[in-house]
């Protein structure tokens, strides 16, 4: 039996397999005849749910999981929420600037923003557990050339924004990685 982890985005995919490392057994990917499925769900966690179910019976004997993630921005009633990788074209850095422009007569205080996390885990024997982390901000309205992505917009309370941070260890994703992990702990000593 092994981890399989539903997603087509290795950087995502690497992040997993490292967090998961302590788990102990094989941890792999997703092998290219698998095609990127549409996340067509209205929330984070219908989103999880369709990655793993998109490639259940592939590995009808393994745990898979499957994570999606994005930003909500209060002023804006949740957008980009569940598009927040799609919602125009472009890169993550080009959205970022349209965030910013819807938000330009916003103030600070009224730029809350959310990221969050939703993680499903898939056992092979039918049962699964949703996993959910979220970390509160602000989208800065700093002058910032360097946009690479919306790291660079979500400000922390600390002053500084994502992408400044070196230990992200209370993050979204880590939070729900921390409680998919215990899932797998758990399961795999039954
Ligand atoms: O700068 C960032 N710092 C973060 O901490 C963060 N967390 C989420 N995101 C963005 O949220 C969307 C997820 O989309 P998503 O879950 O659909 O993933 P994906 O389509 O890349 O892969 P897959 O797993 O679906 O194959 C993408 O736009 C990510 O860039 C972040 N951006």
């Amino acid at each position: 039996m092994k981890v399989i982890v539903a997603s087509w985005n290795p950087s995502k995919v690497k992040k997993i397999k490292h967090f998961l490392s302590e788990v102990p057994i094989e941890i792999t990917s997703l092998s290219g005849e698998i095609e990127d499925i549409e996340e067509t769900a209205l929330t984070f966690e219908g989103n999880a749910a369709l990655k793993v179910e998109a490639v259940r019976s592939h590995f009808p004997e393994d745990i898979i999981i499957g994570e999606d993630s994005g930003l909500t921005i209060d002023a804006l009633e949740g957008f980009p929420g569940v598009k927040t990788a799609r919602f125009s074209s472009g890169s993550d850095a080009d959205r970022a600037e349209v965030l910013l422009e819807k938000l330009a007569y916003v103030p600070l205080s009224k730029r809350k923003a959310q990221f969050h996390s939703s993680i499903s885990v898939s056992f092979p024997n039918g049962e699964s557990a949703e996993c959910h982390g979220i970390m509160p901000g602000w989208i800065s309205n700093r002058d910032n050339t360097e946009i690479q992505g919306y790291g660079d917009i979500f400000l922390l309370s600390n002053g500084k924004v994502l992408s400044e941070i070196d230990d992200s260890s209370f993050n979204h994703q880590h939070q729900a990685l921390f409680q998919a992990k215990q899932h797998i702990l758990e399961w795999l000593k039954r």
